[in-house]
């Protein structure tokens, strides 16, 4: 526990690992400690070693990193049913870990000694309470992880409380109570932490699973009524829904309750770390995440939007730089014109928010999203839209015609060929190119064509694609929208296109895209001959 009386315990490594489709190699797991321990989180559970030999390897590279703040932590049941503890391999892995701290746990619900473990009470007293010794005899500090500890209080208390007390007569350090199933409510949470609080000679910790939505809320009403410490997983991993999601929890506690949780002067990197993990786990931090999503500060409705940016706390539960996130205003057919404006004025300094320009614009948004369009997420076709509607926008290149074959064929002779004919000033190009399918033909013979004029286009990449119908009932007559990322290397940007034709509606995508990163090289070149 650290000096400010709530320590915060991190099973991304453990408990996280157990959520599917979450799967972290050594090198992935060392990176997580590191970033772990970098932004002041007190314990980090890194896994269980008597599961396999894998876990037990971790440990042994692990114990070399030199840690700033926190420290490693290994997870085990108690002995088995009827086994000596010293003899029992699960306890003999905890000690071979090596970790300072180790958690043990085991059953507190009468209904799981009987069905799951099959033995009596006094012999599941009697695993808890010499497992914990044992450890302890062994110089390490325990954690009891009281599992199914919340079910098994409702289901008859004195026995849950005998089994988090043998916990303690064996020498537990602390005891957590954990709510397995994930079935718990916050009023329920806070009043059995409250009766365990005053009962208990050694400190209470939480352990929320998400299957109601309520682990976050849950943990938060536990450390009001006295809980010293909060299991979770940093993104909110885990069995199942999820474990609860210290990303939240740290800020509620230590923003909205003014309980420390890590050092004062990382709060404002949670959002940076969020992704930084998410980006070792290979996932996206969720958009709506509280505090860390990239939507936890968007502000998409007209009035919502007008209300922030005449005062953010219109409409803002807290100021995002405290996390180190940021405001942001999407652009769409429920947009009026302050956002519309807030986005138009970084384009066109002169324009004002009554100019008839500015509402110019957002009646031409309004009309193409009516038709299928987006620009929520599209911020480089919205510039150019705007830069259309102004009439300040002379395009780079003129499209003659382009042709798309595609057929059967065998290995590298299948997918599809393209040929494009463009004009760039008085020149006309002709060109071909092939693909794995249509678009990717397409995109080539574009590129190839037009990079002969504008040398810069070798440095785009297409990094993400994808098509959405938009009215499914219509079948194959269904209009798509087509939204495709690019990147130049040095930032990335998003176009849209809609169409009744799948390639059409890409190739709208691409000459955004195409247009978009020639305005944009333009422009770094009138910047860098500016004295
Ligand atoms: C709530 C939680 O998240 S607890 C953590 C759960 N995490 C995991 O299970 C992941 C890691 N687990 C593993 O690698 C394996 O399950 C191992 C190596 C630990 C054990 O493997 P096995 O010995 O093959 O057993 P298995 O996985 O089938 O587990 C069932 C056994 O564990 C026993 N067991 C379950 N919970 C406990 C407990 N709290 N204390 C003691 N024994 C327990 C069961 O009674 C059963 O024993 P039995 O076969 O004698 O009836
Ligand atoms: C220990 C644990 O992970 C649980 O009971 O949920």
């Amino acid at each position: 526990m650290n000096t400010k009386g709530i320590s915060i315990f991190d099973s991304t490594l453990r408990d996280g690992a157990q959520g599917k489709g979450i799967s972290f190699s050594i090198e992935d797991r060392l990176a997580i400690v590191r970033l772990l321990d970098c932004l002041g989180i007190d314990l980090i559970e890194a896994g269980n070693p008597g599961s396999n030999p894998k876990e037990l390897a971790f440990f042994e590279r692990a114990s070399s990193l030199q840690l700033q703040h926190a420290k490693l932590v290994s997870f085990g049941s108690t002995c088995r049913k009827g086994c000596d503890p010293r003899e029992d391999r699960n306890l003999q892995a905890l000690l071979e870990s090596g970790t300072e701290v180790c958690v043990v746990f085991g059953k507190c619900w009468r209904f799981h000694v009987d069905s799951v473990l099959e033995t009596t009470e006094e012999e599941n007293l009697r695993m808890i309470r010499e497992s914990v010794r044992w450890i302890k005899e062994n110089g390490r500090s325990v954690i009891f992880d009281a599992e199914h500890f919340f079910d098994g209080f409702a289901d008859d208390r004195a026995f849950a409380m005998r089994a988090v007390n043998a916990a303690v007569e064996g020498g537990a350090d602390m005891v957590c109570l954990c709510d397995t199933n994930g079935g718990v409510f916050p009023q329920d949470a806070q009043r059995v932490v409250q009766y365990v609080v005053q009962r208990l000679p050694v400190p209470v910790s939480v352990h929320f699973h998400d299957d109601c939505g309520m682990a976050v809320a849950n943990s938060v009403v536990s450390v009001l009524a006295g809980a010293k410490q909060v299991q979770g997983t940093f993104l909110g991993f885990g069995e199942r829904c999820g474990n609860a999601n210290l990303s939240a929890i740290i800020p509620n506690l230590q923003i909205k309750r003014g309980i420390e949780c890590i050092p004062q002067e990382n709060i404002g990197q949670l959002t940076r770390y969020a992704h930084e993990l998410a980006a070792i786990a290979n996932v996206e931090v969720p958009s709506g995440a509280p505090y860390v999503g990239s939507h936890a500060f968007a502000h998409k409705a007209g009035m919502h939007a007008d209300g922030v940016i005449k005062a953010s706390r219109s409409f803002e539960h807290v100021d995002p730089f405290l996390v180190g996130n940021k405001r942001r205003f999407p652009t769409s057919e429920i947009s009026g014109r302050a956002v519309v404006f807030a986005r138009v004025k970084q384009i066109l300094p002169e324009l004002t928010l009554h100019s008839a320009e500015t509402q110019k614009i957002l009646d031409e948004i309004k009309r193409l999203e009516m038709a299928g369009y987006q620009f929520e997420g599209a911020d480089a076709s919205f510039e150019l839209l705007v830069r259309r509607q102004m009439g300040l926008y002379k395009p780079y290149f003129e499209l003659k015609y382009y042709k798309i074959y595609s057929g059967a064929g065998v290995g590298e002779e299948a997918g599809a060929s393209a040929t494009v004919k463009v004009r760039v000033g008085d020149e006309v190009q002709l060109m071909a190119a092939e693909g794995n399918g249509p678009v990717n033909a397409l995109d080539t013979a574009l590129r190839k064509a037009l990079g002969l004029f504008y040398p810069v286009l070798n440095r785009v990449k297409l990094t993400d694609y994808k098509v959405r119908v938009l009215d499914g009932e219509s079948a194959t007559a269904s209009r798509v929208r087509v939204l495709i990322t690019s990147t130049d290397g040095s930032g990335t940007f998003t176009t849209v296109g809609v169409s009744g034709d799948v390639v059409d509606a890409s190739f709208q995508a691409l000459q955004d895209s195409i247009e978009y990163l020639l305005l944009k090289a333009d422009a770094q070149a009138r910047k860098a001959e500016q004295p």
